[in-house]
């Protein structure tokens, strides 16, 4: 268990992963410099600019906006981080310019966790540098398993395609189910059942994902019956493959735009 971890940022992302670990009893005391009128909060908040107390903390999580990230972790007095490991949430800030930031041979682990660890159902891709042990990685993991799925990928590089694929994912299946729930009203439902139906349906359809062994094609195809009313509308989607395109062109860029926001270029 971690006695004292600091939080640099405590929005949505920080206060989701901060609080969940609080309830589990992974971490017993946070305290959190944010400058937002946060309330309501197990954590200790502390605006930017007011003195921590003289805490030797043992784990520091970033969870500010990446552009934020020095100015966030240059105000904290150093000797308050000596002996911390560092956990980065922040999309694209790199090693590169994470560690100068941090004591001399701090251990630092990136992470990208996307928006269903509120709810327990994440999932967080991570990497560690070289000074991290394998017990401070089992702990690591351990934090990030309590809200959802973690798991470690081999290269730096692949956390931007966790970032374009399930940090941003979220936001994809929620834009699908608004377009679904419009298209379902402009049929005759009313808004109510429409929004109902599109979010039970991506609930029941994602369960059946996660089953073991599931293969994603075999469950369409079990929808689909021979020119029934899903093959009407699947051949819409495949027409020219242009859901398919689609979706590479907007993973494609949200790669991009996360090689973007690490400072380092
Ligand atoms: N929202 C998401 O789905 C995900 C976000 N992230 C990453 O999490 C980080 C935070 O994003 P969100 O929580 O969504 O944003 P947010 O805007 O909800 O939280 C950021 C917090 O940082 C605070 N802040 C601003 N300046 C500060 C300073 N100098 N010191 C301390 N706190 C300061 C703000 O008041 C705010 O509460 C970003 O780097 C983002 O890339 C990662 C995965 C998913
Ligand atoms: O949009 C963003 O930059 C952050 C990172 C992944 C999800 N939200």
């Amino acid at each position: 268990m971690v006695k004292h971890a600091l939080f640099l940022g405590y929005g949505r992302m920080g206060s989701a992963l901060g609080e969940a670990w609080l309830q589990a009893g992974l971490v017993q005391h946070i305290d959190a410099v944010d400058p937002g009128n946060i309330q309501g909060m197990q954590a200790s908040l502390y605006p930017a600019g007011q003195a921590l107390p003289a805490t030797d903390y043992e784990l520091v999580v970033i969870a500010v906006k990446p552009a934020l990230a020095q100015a966030a972790l240059q105000a904290i007095p150093p000797a308050r981080l000596a002996r911390a490991c560092f956990i980065s949430v922040m999309a694209g800030v790199s090693l590169r310019t994470l560690e100068p930031l941090a004591p001399a041979a701090a251990p630092v682990i990136r992470t990208m966790p996307n928006t269903p660890v509120i709810i327990g159902q994440g999932c967080t891709g991570l990497y560690a540098n070289n000074r991290v042990n394998p017990a401070l990685k089992n702990m690591v993991s351990a934090l990030f398993s309590a809200v959802g799925t973690a798991c470690w990928v081999e290269t730096e590089d692949q956390l931007h395609a966790v970032t374009a694929i399930s940090g941003s994912g979220p936001a994809y299946y929620h834009l699908f189910s608004e377009a679904l729930a419009q298209a379902g009203m402009k049929l005759g439902l009313p808004p109510d059942i429409a929004n109902m139906l599109a979010a039970r349906t991506a609930l029941g359809a994602a369960s059946l994902q996660c089953q073991q062994h599931a293969d994603f094609a075999a469950l369409r195809q079990a929808v689909t019956s021979p020119n029934g009313t899903t093959h009407a509308a699947i051949q819409i989607f495949e027409q020219d493959e242009q859901l398919r395109h689609l979706v590479d062109r907007a993973a494609m860029q949200a790669h991009t735009r996360s090689r973007e926001l690490d400072p380092a270029g």
